[in-house]
């Protein structure tokens, strides 16, 4: 059988003059390595691209984490310098395809900005500088040169018990990264809780009803797949929802 076609979201960044739309390495890495896919670029181009032309031909979409935020004009709130940087064109792209993605049941699997982006594209909302919040712990990465550092690991979360989530690594607690400075806020339509960090921050949803696997984490599996056992479980269980979708799709 062949192996599953992965799409996989692009941020764009301007280098050397041009404007390029880009995924980091590792999320390519933990396509090819950890789902056993082959992972496929859709660059950010909005409504430009016939979305369910692309989604024909792909079995699985990965939404990939970003230092930029979603603009919060699309959740209602106000778009700010501080608050950016921003990525128009990601934001265009990203939140029409996980929407589509789930409607038509191919599988999802989105990290960090990816989780944020499937949360507002249903009609939820984010906060912002969670560090800043009563009560919250400072989520965002070490300041450090060294990515291993960055992504080491940050603290535990729970999972919620029968859901999606612990299907997949268990319902036990375990230890996870984190990188970032903002967090769910109201939960889009239909998304459901599947873990948190002890300070309440939502750290995994499920879309509940969805007809295909969707998952949704707020670290970051990719980094650590080739040793960390949850963050395999996690891409091999998204390899197989792609697989089989693969196979009913031909
Ligand atoms: N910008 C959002 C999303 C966080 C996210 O996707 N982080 C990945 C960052 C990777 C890196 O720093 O190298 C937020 O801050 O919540």
């Amino acid at each position: 059988m062949k192996k599953p076609l992965i799409l996989v979201t692009a941020d764009v960044k301007p280098l050397d003059g041009y404007d390029w739309h880009a995924a980091p390495s590792t999320y390519l890495q933990a396509t090819l390595s950890g789902a056993d896919a082959i992972p496929v670029i859709l660059p950010s181009l909005g409504a430009e691209v016939d979305l369910d032309a692309v989604l024909d031909r792909v079995d699985g979409v990965l939404a990939t984490g970003s230092r930029s935020n979603v603009n919060p004009q699309l959740y209602g709130a106000e778009a700010t310098e501080a608050n950016g940087p921003y990525d128009a064109a990601r934001d265009a792209t990203t939140l029409p395809l996980l929407r589509r993605a789930v409607e038509r049941g191919i599988p999802v699997f989105a990290i960090c900005r990816g989780m944020q982006e499937l949360n507002v594209a249903f009609g939820g909302t984010l906060l912002t500088e969670i560090q800043e919040m009563a009560g919250r712990s400072d989520h965002r990465a070490p300041t450090s040169e060294h990515q291993d550092e960055r992504f080491r690991i940050a603290h535990t979360v729970d999972v919620a018990s029968g859901g999606q989530l612990g299907k997949v690594i268990g319902d036990e607690k375990f230890e996870v990264n984190s990188l970032h400075r903002q967090a769910l806020g109201d939960l889009g339509k239909g998304l459901k809780i599947e873990a948190q960090a002890d300070d309440g921050t939502i750290e995994a949803v499920s879309v509940t009803g969805a007809k295909g696997y969707v998952v949704a984490t707020q670290w970051h599996p990719e980094y650590w797949v080739a040793s960390d056992g949850p963050s395999q479980k996690l891409f091999k269980a998204f390899g197989d929802a792609a697989r089989a979708y693969a196979a009913q799709r031909t």
